[in-house]
């Protein structure tokens, strides 16, 4: 069985093709500059090979059918007919408190979305669009939602709850959502699988480190907290994120810049985090790069970095009373080892030792703590596309 998954964003599309018999991966890419000049998709060949596709792509029908025409593409195509794909599963960013599971899509549920859209305006708007290309352009074809903020349903009112005026929560639903939530349920299940151990009983905090961060304390395999609230703008240091700030330091910056606020959300979004305090780069491996030259920015920002996790992963080890296992994630947290050694570097006291030598993995399962350490520390690679194409599968199966 073919499952195509789409991630769409506002100004992108990545696709991934899977057959589900094997888990193996057709073809894989994504469209950039959705709407803006010099748009162009972005493929894998099977050999490893990157091709890029110049093309106008003003909007998101036009970017589906663009998807599709490559994938049947017969020099470069992975399906001869585009009726060999039997679903589409959709990473879909919001689902507020109406999904804690992934769901089929029908009207109902595109109204539920699209009711989400004033809580992911950046994204929510674009996996609708997502959703509709594929309506129009291959209508038969049942469609899934995955949702990132599904499997952090499970916090407890009070990590979830704001302290601020309740009829806020009431009225607007201003509330921790948590995001990321099919990596931090991947990893966080395959890790018990890796270490052969229960998930029951077991205190695990999950480290999905990328552009974007986010931690989450699981226990017996469910979600009591993350990092991330309302947006996916909370918690760690990100690439152009800010993470936790004083919202008294929000108002001060817009009175004395005289920023509305769109302009705020921006400069806290895509202007901040790595790329503020670095200044030239939001990318952790130029920071890498700049660290090791002995650039005193770049060390200073690094330090915050690693800092703001070490801080999280003290609070979550205290709200489950204790932690069995640190796990590592993302493209940092998967491929950086320098990363992890710092985030680790003052949690001795918990009962952490990490083996420097196990430590110089990449992007591959393992233990990366010593023998002796009290805690297991892990390294996992995500796979949130294989995640989406397996609930897919799951939902025609037991329609
Ligand atoms: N091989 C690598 N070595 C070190 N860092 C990496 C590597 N690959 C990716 N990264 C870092 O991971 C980050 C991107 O992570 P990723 O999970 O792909 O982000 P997102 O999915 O949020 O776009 C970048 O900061 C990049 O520098
Ligand atoms: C929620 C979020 O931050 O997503 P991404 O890592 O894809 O930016
Ligand atoms: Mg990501």
């Amino acid at each position: 069985m073919k499952v195509l998954v789409l991630n769409c964003g506002s100004s992108s599309i990545k696709y991934k093709l899977f057959e589900m018999t094997t888990k193996e991966v057709l073809a894989q890419g994504g469209i950039e500059k959705i709407g803006l000049p010099g748009s162009f998709l972005k493929l894998t060949l099977p050999n490893g090979e990157k091709k890029i596709l110049e093309k106008d792509v003003p909007e998101h029908t036009t970017g589906v059918q663009f998807i599709f025409d490559t994938l049947t593409n017969p020099e470069y195509g992975a399906v001869k007919n585009l009726h060999e794909i039997k679903a589409v599963g959709h990473r879909v960013l919001h689902g507020g408190t109406k999904f804690s599971a992934s769901v089929l899509i029908d009207d109902a549920v595109i109204a539920a979305v699209e009711e989400c859209c004033d809580l992911g305006p950046l994204h929510n708007p674009a996996n609708l669009k997502g959703i509709y290309a594929v309506q129009k352009l291959l209508p038969e074809v049942p469609q899934v939602a995955v949702f990132d903020t599904a499997f952090h349903q499970t916090m407890p009112d009070y990590a979830y709850l704001y302290a601020i005026p309740y009829s806020y929560y009431e009225k607007y639903g201003i509330r921790r959502y948590g995001f990321h939530g099919t990596s931090h349920r991947y990893v966080s299940k395959r890790v018990c699988e890796f270490l052969g151990i229960p998930q029951e009983g077991s205190r695990i905090i999950t480290c999905h480190i990328g552009n974007g961060g986010s931690i989450a304390a699981v226990k017996d395999g469910k979600c009591i907290d993350t990092s991330m609230g309302l947006t996916p703008l909370e918690g760690l240091m990100m690439g152009t994120r800010s993470g936790d700030i004083d919202g008294g330091a929000i108002t001060y910056i817009m009175k004395k810049e005289g920023l509305t606020p769109d302009e705020m959300s921006t400069l806290l979004n895509k202007k901040s985090g790595v790329l503020g305090m670095f200044e030239k780069s939001s990318d952790m491996r130029e920071l890498e790069d700049a660290v090791a030259r002995g650039e005193e920015r770049a060390i200073l920002t690094e330090n915050m970095y690693f800092y703001r996790i070490t801080k999280y992963i003290g609070a979550y080890a205290a709200a489950m009373g204790g932690v069995d296992v640190i796990l590592f994630t993302g493209g940092v947290g998967e491929n950086q080892a320098t990363a992890r050694a710092g985030v680790c570097k003052t949690l001795g006291f918990l009962g952490v030792e990490i083996d420097p030598e196990r430590n110089k993995v990449r992007g591959k399962e393992a233990i990366i703590s010593t023998d002796n350490s009290k805690v297991k520390v892990v390294v996992i690679p995500t796979d949130e596309e294989l995640m989406i194409a397996t609930d897919t599968m799951n939902i025609l199966n037991n329609k």
